[in-house]
């Protein structure tokens, strides 16, 4: 029945006038409109009108929800208000992440008639892989996405943690980029090793004579991000006394150069960074409770390279794209698989570094198995095996099993070894008769 209600052409003229790209939808679905924006931004030639959202940002037959996505037309129907969430939408530029904003409208009669959705690009990731910055398209990189795009317009302190090399300075510099400030600077500060003394100095600045050594006044770095991005990374490693100056900064939002009575105000947005488990270090007393909860407003969890393995393709393609620009190398298939098959403890720094030294080893246009380093053939080597008699190593929903776990990383240590027996045994805690009973288990296998 509501499909038979026409929209108001007050409406219509109205969502034209806006700069944004949008469309008016039905409850089945079908655009009925589309803006001038839209039309500018998203339309490939053939009008969208009449056709189902789905099946134009999508190019799927059902719609998302159906097809494993979230829906935000799905959601708003059940809620009745307001729904944002992230896709990855067919756009005449290629695939392209774009933020998604539905308001269902009501008929004369009180019920949901039509949806509004406003649409705007997020340029500071891509699916493919012809990107300087974020590459990615698994589940857990695309939720990371979603974060980023809710919390990066606010002024919300974010705290991103990850393990090493997971691209949290990426993510630190793409929430920068889709925020208000992007036009301001980002300025990252490593706050590993920074002795106290040196932290402040450079933090706040200071002033001409103010320590020896200070030879002139010198502004500090929260002045040189001043309506921008402070990133600070490895923040756990921000000594105790002087997380005392921070907390006071992001209280009161005011600082002192070292040797300066007068107060400055501040002008930041603080991004922070750790791979260490600060919940632990607040019990142990070496990080601040009460700092934690103030660079901790918005959580963000960068996850680590084996929980979004499915990405490693792309990310080869972008990788070696950078590492070895101008070259216009391949991948071979059993190099890929062996790829795939690493668990990267490094995650994608690691990659990276891998991708640089297979570049230099080889020297045609495709990258072999051959050219990769060992470390990585052996488990990859082994996990063939395993896939061959898969379903004893694997459990019912494809993980691999604790033992094949156990197995591969055994194997692994097995191989890198250089040296005697007996000091292989020791190095992994086990009696040397353990250590060949194990041997012979897993080798035959
Ligand atoms: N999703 C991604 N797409 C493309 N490149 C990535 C991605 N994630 C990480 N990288 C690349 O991996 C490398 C490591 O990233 P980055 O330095 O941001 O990691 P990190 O988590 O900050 O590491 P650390 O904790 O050691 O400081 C960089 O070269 C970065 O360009």
């Amino acid at each position: 029945m509501h499909n038979d209600t026409r929209p108001l052409p007050e409406l219509l003229s109205f969502l034209d006038t806006l700069p944004e790209p949008h469309i008016l939808c039905d409850r089945d679905y079908r655009i009925i409109a589309a803006n001038a924006a839209y039309r500018a931004g998203f339309a490939t030639g053939r009008s969208v009108i009449g056709r189902t959202c789905y099946e134009v940002s999508h190019r799927y037959n059902v719609p998302c929800d159906q097809a494993g996505e979230s829906c935000p037309l799905a959601k708003g129907l059940k809620s009745g208000q307001r729904e944002r969430v992230l896709h990855l939408h067919h756009t005449p530029r290629g695939e392209e992440y774009v933020n998604i904003e539905l308001s269902p409208i009501r008929d004369a009669s009180g019920e949901i008639a039509w949806f509004i959705e406003k649409m705007e690009p997020m340029n500071v990731a891509r699916g493919l892989s012809d990107h300087a910055g974020l590459v990615g398209r698994a589940p857990s990189f695309q939720h990371m996405l979603g974060l980023i795009a809710r919390a990066a317009p606010s002024n919300a302190s974010i705290l991103l943690q990850g393990e090493s090399g997971t691209g949290k300075e990426l993510v630190a510099n793409a929430i920068h980029a889709a925020s208000h400030r992007a036009d301001h600077p980002f300025v990252a500060v490593d706050c590993s090793g920074l002795p106290e003394t040196l932290f402040e100095s450079e933090v706040f600045g200071h002033e001409r004579g103010a320590f020896t050594g200070a030879t002139s006044r010198k502004p500090g770095l929260v002045e040189a991000a001043s309506g921008g991005t402070l990133f600070l990374d490895e923040v756990g490693d921000i000594p105790l006394g002087m997380q005392v100056k921070l907390l006071r900064l992001l209280e009161t939002g005011t600082y002192r150069r070292v040797g300066s009575t007068e107060l400055r105000r501040a002008d930041i947005r603080l991004v922070s960074a750790t791979h260490r488990p600060l919940k632990r270090m607040i019990a142990q007393g070496s990080f601040r409770q009460d700092l934690y909860y103030r660079i901790n407003t918005f959580p963000i969890t960068v996850p680590p390279l084996r929980e979004r393995a499915s990405d490693i393709p792309l990310l080869v393609e972008s990788l070696l794209a950078r590492v070895a620009a101008g070259r216009r190398l391949r991948v071979s298939p059993a190099a890929m698989a062996v790829l795939t098959a690493y668990s990267f403890p490094g995650n994608v720094r690691e990659l990276r570094n891998v991708l640089e030294r297979a570049s230099l080893m080889c020297d045609g246009d495709e990258i072999g198995a051959e050219h990769l380093d060992e470390e990585l053939r052996i488990p990859a080597a082994t996990a063939d095996a395993s896939d061959a008699d898969g379903q004893r190593h694997r459990s019912a929903d494809g993980a691999p099993s604790w033992d094949d776990i156990e197995r591969r990383s055994f194997l692994q240590v097995v191989h890198a070894h250089r040296g005697s027996r007996k000091a292989l045994a020791e190095k992994l805690g086990l009696s040397e008769r353990t250590l060949y009973r194990k041997l012979r288990q897993y080798q035959q296998e």
